[in-house]
């Protein structure tokens, strides 16, 4: 997302300097919260052009530094603590309020001092994060960039700017200061204050001669718990920038070094106006590079920051105020890119994963909590319970099924029954055909066969009645024998099936017994039970010739009478007629054909039963399914939330991986840092080597600087004392001559008195010196008493 400059502009009330005279006439008008137009002040304050200046905001002279910083600069600065890059910066003319505005005064603080109370406050109100502060505070003057808060020494040194590989300009050797607490900060930044140039002209009494930037360099993580753990850095520069004022030399009257500082800030503030425009304009190639300041201010300047331009006005100047609103305007379409600058880790991202993963599991846990909560959880429990009965059913059904298998197989597989049937034939001894036929005659099923048979059951609907009878339909006659042999769904549930099915045998069996037993009067009977009739009942029949013996008579008299069971003391004895054998031999085979009969059936029904049980299962499966479906209507976020737990899954197994490639990628760090720090340590050996390499040669040049320098005094004096003896050899030869030309007039004086005197002239030669003698003797004998006279004073 692009953000556009934001562009405040403040007009100050006219200062003492305009009022000297008169009150100043004021040439703008504010109009509302964020306009201003030109009037004429001469014309009852008419309206000079018809289309008003709108900015972002501006500010009368009634607001004061607070209100700007709240409307304009706060922003801003809380964005910068959370990773924006954002720049502040006060422009407009020489004297119309730039300096009050971003540094105000003691009672009323301006933007920068603002700023770093905002700063700390705001970090003294986020627990959950740490900050590093850093602070530098540089200057350009004169094209030069020095660093307001270095050691005196290093002050006056001017700083290159430079580019590293992603495209940030940054100023060697800028002394950057961590600041830890605010008291501090406010320090330093009246330190650079003090430090900076400034200067009086007519305009201003403290003219800010230079650009001066004060950046802080935010840095800030997310309080970790886990030791170790590096949390996302976001590193943020944060400028607030005092610019020196465009002035008009004429008007403030600079000569000498002011000119030359004014001549500077014209020329950059031309070049930051030129970028401006070509940045409004969309040009592909912006002039940055032209001006220190512009080069420093580019990524404030349609780059990666939040910008905010404060445009000074006084409302006395008209021609200036004018330029500074046409710089607001284009300014005001500049479109900035600002994005959060964050330095992740690996760890970090994935401890951010892991987060996003927690969010998600609270979201889905909240939604469980929120309005359909109760009627999903109904839903829910309904389902769990019908899915925790299918699962009982289903292992009962397997249960059954591995019984049904197990009890079924000798019939159906085994060659016993085979056996069994090839007893059959030999099964009906005349004796047992006898007894049978007695005793069984009174019986109904020797009537009705299939009454002995286990039919297979009308099973009712297997949910709607769980009590099944096998045996209900036994006999009618019999009820209270035949109750023995009903069996019920508990019986079939809870029980081995097999158990089940003996049982019921065994009932059948008993039925069978007791129809034996049965006090009928008959004489077979009772020889029957005089010979005790022995049934060897077993679970299931014998699948060996073993357990096949079991089911023969205890005589070991008749080994080819083995059978599913024979009587004994039923052998036919040699008295017996033959039809009446013949008559038994066919009501057993008529008997064993029924028992036959009813062991297929029985695994008929068992099949039924098998088949029945699968349909149920499918019933219920489909049941279960429904309700899924239901479930799902009830609550239609239901897919959502299984997408959400599938993502919560492939997250997490995301961050198994992860957590598998960091293990791999710490261990081969660790090893790169191991290698860095022998790396390092040879740096620091050649760095160390490098420095005194430097110190040295450091030391040559001061050597080499000096030795220049008294050369180059040496020669400057031997000039001087050539140009000294030259002068001298003039000054003789003039001294020479004049008194050459003494000498000479003397000669001709005195030729000119003797002439006079008509004397010689050695003579008039001779008076001369006798009178320059006598002179000379005069002034020693005043000299002599004056010093008399003095020591006689004293
Ligand atoms: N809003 C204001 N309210 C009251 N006085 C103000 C306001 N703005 C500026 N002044 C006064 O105007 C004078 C000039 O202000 P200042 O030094 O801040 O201007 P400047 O734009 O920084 O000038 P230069 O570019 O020359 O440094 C100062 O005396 C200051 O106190």
């Amino acid at each position: 997302m692009s953000d556009n400059i934001v562009v405040g502009v403040r007009v100050r009330p006219p200062i003492a300097r305009e009022e000297a005279d008169r009150p100043a006439p004021l040439h703008w008008h504010i109009t509302g919260t964020n306009t201003i137009t030109q009037v004429d002040p001469a014309n009852n304050n008419k309206v000079v052009a018809a289309t008003p200046y709108a900015f972002d905001r501006v500010f009368g002279s009634e607001y004061g530094n607070e209100d700007v910083y709240a409307a304009v600069a706060q922003p801003i600065v809380e964005s910068a603590l959370t990773g924006f890059n954002g720049t502040v910066f006060a422009y407009g003319q020489t004297s119309s309020g730039k300096t009050y505005t971003m540094m105000g005064e003691k009672k009323n603080p301006g933007i920068i001092p603002l700023a770093i109370q905002n700063i700390f406050h705001t970090i003294q109100n986020t627990p959950d994060r740490e900050y590093l502060i850093r602070v530098s505070y540089m200057e350009i003057y004169n094209e030069n960039i020095s660093d307001l808060i270095a050691e005196r020494e290093k002050r006056g040194k001017s700083l290159s700017i430079r580019e590293d590989t992603s495209g940030s300009v940054y100023v060697t050797d800028l002394k950057e200061e961590c600041v830890n607490c605010e008291e501090n900060l406010l320090a330093l930044m009246r330190k650079g204050e003090k430090n900076r140039h400034v200067g009086v002209t007519n305009m201003n009494e403290r003219s800010s001669r230079s650009h001066s930037i004060f950046r802080m360099i935010i840095e800030s993580r997310e309080r970790s718990e886990e030791d170790g753990v590096e949390e996302a850095v976001t590193v943020s520069h944060l400028n607030l920038v005092d610019l020196a004022g465009s002035e008009n030399a004429s008007q403030s009257g600079a000569t000498g070094d002011r000119l030359k500082e004014g001549g500077f800030i014209n020329k950059s503030l031309f070049m930051l106006g030129r970028v401006i425009s070509q940045l409004s304009d969309g040009e592909r190639h912006v002039n940055y590079r032209d001006s220190k300041l512009t080069r420093i201010l580019q990524l404030s300047l349609g780059g990666n920051a939040r910008t905010a331009i404060i445009c000074t006005i006084t409302p006395a100047a008209v021609e200036q105020t004018i330029s500074t609103l046409r710089f607001a305007s284009r300014a005001k379409s500049i479109k900035n890119k600002a994005i959060v600058n964050e330095v992740v880790s690996e760890a970090a991202l994935l401890k951010r994963y892991a987060k996003e993963i927690k969010d998600l599991k609270r979201n889905l846990e909240h939604e469980r909590k929120c309005d359909k909560a109760q009627e999903v959880e109904q839903v829910r429990e309904m389902l769990d319970e019908e899915a925790r009965k299918n699962l009982e059913l289903l292992a009962k059904v397997n249960e059954l099924k591995t019984k049904l298998i197990v009890s079924s197989l000798p019939r159906g597989k085994t060659p016993v029954v085979k056996k069994n049937r090839a007893r059959r034939e030999t099964w009906a001894a005349p004796a047992i055909a006898q007894a049978m036929r007695t005793s069984l005659a009174p019986m109904p099923f020797a009537s009705n066969k299939m009454d002995l048979c286990f039919r297979r059951p009308e099973l009712p609907p297997w949910t709607e009645h769980r009590n099944v009878s096998f045996g209900s339909s036994l006999s009618t006659d019999s009820p209270d024998k035949l109750s023995d042999c009903s069996i019920t769904s508990d019986d079939f549930g809870t029980q081995d099936v097999s158990l089940v099915l003996n049982a019921a045998e065994q009932s059948k069996l008993a039925c069978l017994e007791t129809v034996f037993e049965s006090p009928e009067p008959s004489n077979i009977t009772t020889k029957r039970r005089r010979r005790k009739v022995k049934f060897d009942i077993t679970p299931s029949p014998p699948t060996d010739t073993k357990e096949a013996a079991c089911f023969t008579t205890t005589s070991p008299a008749t080994p080819k009478r083995e059978g599913m069971f024979s009587l004994a003391g039923t052998q036919t004895t040699p008295g017996t007629p033959a039809h009446v054998l013949r008559s038994r031999n066919l009501k057993l085979t008529e008997k064993l054909m029924v028992q036959d009969e009813w062991l297929s059936n029985w695994q008929e029904e068992m099949r039924d039963l098998q088949e029945f049980q699968k349909k149920e299962i499918r019933v219920l499966e489909e049941s279960y399914e429904n309700k899924i479906g239901n479930y799902k209507l009830l609550d239609p976020d239901v897919e959502q939330k299984q997408s959400l737990c599938q993502s919560l899954h492939d997250a997490q197994t995301l961050l198994m991986d992860a957590n598998r490639a960091l293990t791999e990628r710490s261990q081969s760090n660790e090893r790169l840092n191991h290698e860095l720090e022998k790396v390092k340590e040879e740096n620091e050996r050649r760095g160390t080597c490098e420095q005194e390499l430097i110190t040295l040669r450091h030391q040559y040049n001061e050597i080499k600087k000096k030795y220049e320098d008294r050369e180059s005094k040496l020669n400057q004096l031997e000039n001087e004392r050539n140009d000294f003896d030259m002068r001298m050899e003039l000054k003789i030869a003039k001294q020479k001559q004049k008194e050459e030309d003494i000498r000479r007039s003397l000669e001709d004086a005195w030729q000119e008195i003797a002439a006079y005197e008509k004397s010689n002239m050695d003579e008039v030669k001779r008076r001369f010196q006798q009178n320059v003698e006598l002179q000379k003797q005069l002034s020693d004998l005043s000299a002599d008493a004056d010093a008399q006279k003095k020591r006689q004073v004293y």
